[in-house]
């Protein structure tokens, strides 16, 4: 470990973000129901430019009228470079009620972005009397937001998440599908003939991963864009938990226990991890730093391994 030590992530489950457009108030009861932990209610991409200041307006209105109980409630605003986002930003901090936890900035460019956001939030709550600060998350959508990943993470103290939002990423980086995450049929190794399907996603999720764990937030990974195809968000899921991702969006209701599943560790999981625990601590006693557990090692480092998965089971045995 470096000298300066890892910082911890914001410990509240984060497994499922469910997405609404701010456009459509007859489904945020349906939202606060669900078995999400993290409601966004979107004034950008889902909100057609027309129905721009009703969203926003049926937003506010909601966030304080409807009961979202203990889950985090979030608003993404518009673009940065939208002329709706400066007033989405003071309407939120000005008029919507305390319960609001989070406002998710999207397509963020660069560390100035946030600090724009930063900035005009902190104006605005003060004109407000604000107790609570707001937090924000951002997506990671075009290729400068990856280029200054590292920054990005690092941009504010109230940063808590970011995610990988995989259509407009596809999109600045003018990449040849219209596909919202998932398998790309053209994305393939050949050998002997047969084709081994690669994952294009990966190298931006890592470095998403890692720019997170670097700076203390949670990691996500965004939409998965054919919500009839369970098995094929299942399997962009897992690969997302398997590289140190803790969540994933749903843009349809049926996405959300596809999500909990996933990034919830299974009993089998939990168990095995304990189980290691347990060896290395009877490996401890014995003056050992290494010992084998079902025939493979497991030395020091496997402790925090397993720590991480039974410290996400138990966070969410505790929400
Ligand atoms: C995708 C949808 C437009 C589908 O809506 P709909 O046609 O109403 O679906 P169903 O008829 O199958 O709905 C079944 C029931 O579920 C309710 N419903 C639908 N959507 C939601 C929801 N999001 N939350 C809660 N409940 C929902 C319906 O009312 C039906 O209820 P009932 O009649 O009682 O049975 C729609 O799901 C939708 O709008 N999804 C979210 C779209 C969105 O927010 N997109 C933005 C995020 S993705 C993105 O922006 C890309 C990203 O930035 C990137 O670049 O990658
Ligand atoms: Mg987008």
């Amino acid at each position: 470990m470096s000298f300066r030590i890892q910082p911890a992530a914001p410990a509240r489950p984060n497994r499922c973000q469910l997405f609404g457009p701010g456009s459509r108030p007859a489904i945020f009861a349906k939202m606060a129901a669900s078995a999400a932990d993290v409601i966004n209610l979107d004034l950008e991409d889902s909100v057609a430019p027309g129905d721009k200041e009703t969203a926003r307006q049926a937003v506010i209105e909601a966030i304080g009228a409807v009961d979202w109980g203990r889950k985090t409630l979030s608003v993404r605003i518009n673009g940065l470079d939208t002329p709706w986002w400066h007033r989405d930003v003071i309407a939120l901090a000005e008029e919507a009620s305390g319960r609001l936890d989070q406002i998710m900035i999207p397509k963020v460019g660069c560390a100035a972005d946030v600090y724009a956001v930063d900035a005009l939030v902190t104006a605005a709550e003060r004109a407000a009397g604000r107790d609570r600060p707001l937090r924000f998350e951002v997506i990671i959508e075009s290729a400068a937001g990856i280029s200054h990943v590292e920054e990005i993470a690092a941009a504010s103290p109230r940063l808590e998440a970011m995610s990988l939002g995989a259509a407009d990423f596809a999109a600045s980086m003018g990449m040849q599908t219209t596909g919202i995450g998932g398998t790309q049929e053209s994305y393939y190794m050949l050998r002997d003939g047969a084709k081994y399907w690669s994952d294009p996603w990966h190298w931006a999720q890592a470095a998403i991963v890692a720019a997170c764990r670097t700076h203390g937030l949670l990691p996500i990974d965004g939409p998965f864009g054919d919500f009839s195809d369970d098995e094929g968000y299942r399997a962009q899921a897992r690969r997302a938990a398997t590289l140190g991702m803790v969540g994933k969006w749903a843009i349809h209701p049926k996405q959300i226990a596809l999500a909990n599943e996933v990034f919830t560790p299974s009993a089998e999981a939990v168990a095995e991890a304990r189980e290691i625990l347990a060896a290395m601590e009877k490996a401890r006693a014995e003056g050992l730093g290494a010992t084998v557990y079902k025939g493979r090692l497991v030395d020091i480092a496997s402790i925090k391994q397993a720590e991480v998965i039974v410290a996400q089971s138990e966070l969410i045995a505790s929400s």
